[in-house]
């Protein structure tokens, strides 16, 4: 057995709230997002979880998750590394229209193909294959090599940067990857083996 992986999705953002698509639009956290991340970070401290290293994208909302999930494990000053590898997809066109409106307007098929297909992209933006391909070598390069020397990582993400993540972990195809779905403020606990491979996966959504 080697380390420990946890990844986290940001709580809900003012975005989720409004039901806009986001991407690299840089949204706060509502209220109810606050309280999220601080519940994830409950969670995990009673797991006895202490980090050695936190990983972050370029956007509030993931880093505040981040700091809140540290203050509640008693490691506010935890080494905190932010990258714009891990950021959400980029939405391109589609950033701030309504997704109800979308779906009206392209329909709902075609909506759900931009979401959550692998590798067909939004107009004007990333697909899950093309985020995937900044996030997995970002992975394999900065967050890796601490998860097989034992240590445990924090990640607090995004739904897709983490989606695409959670597909090369898990080894799904394309299309098993569309029916992944990640909660706000859920935390999943990866444990790796020493050669890297999955170990036992922990999703703590209650
Ligand atoms: O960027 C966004 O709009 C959301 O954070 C994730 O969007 P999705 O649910 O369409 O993947």
């Amino acid at each position: 057995m080697s380390g420990t992986l946890v990844l986290v999705r940001h709580g809900q953002s003012e975005w989720n709230l409004k039901n806009l698509f986001t991407g690299w639009r840089d949204v706060d956290l509502t209220d109810q997002g606050h309280g999220e991340a601080r519940a994830a970070g409950q969670k995990l401290k009673e797991r006895g979880l202490k980090f050695d290293i936190a990983f972050t994208s370029d956007l509030q909302r993931a880093q505040k998750t981040c700091q809140h999930i540290l203050d509640a494990v008693g490691q506010s000053d935890l080494e905190t590394v932010r990258n714009q590898a891990l950021n959400e997809r980029d939405y391109g066109d589609l950033a701030g229209l309504n997704k109800d409106d979308a779906r009206d307007k392209w329909g709902e098929d075609q909506v759900h193909v931009w979401r959550r297909s692998y590798d067909v992209p939004p107009p004007g933006g990333e697909s899950l294959k093309d985020t995937g391909a900044r996030v997995w070598p970002y992975y394999l390069h900065d967050m890796q090599p601490h998860v097989l020397r034992g240590e445990t990582v924090l990640v607090a993400a995004h739904g897709n940067s983490l989606r695409a993540l959670i597909m090369a972990l898990d080894g799904l195809t394309g299309e098993e990857v569309v029916k992944v779905e990640l909660g706000t403020g859920v935390p999943i606990i990866y444990r790796l083996n020493a050669d890297s491979t999955v170990a036992s996966k922990e999703i703590l959504d209650r």
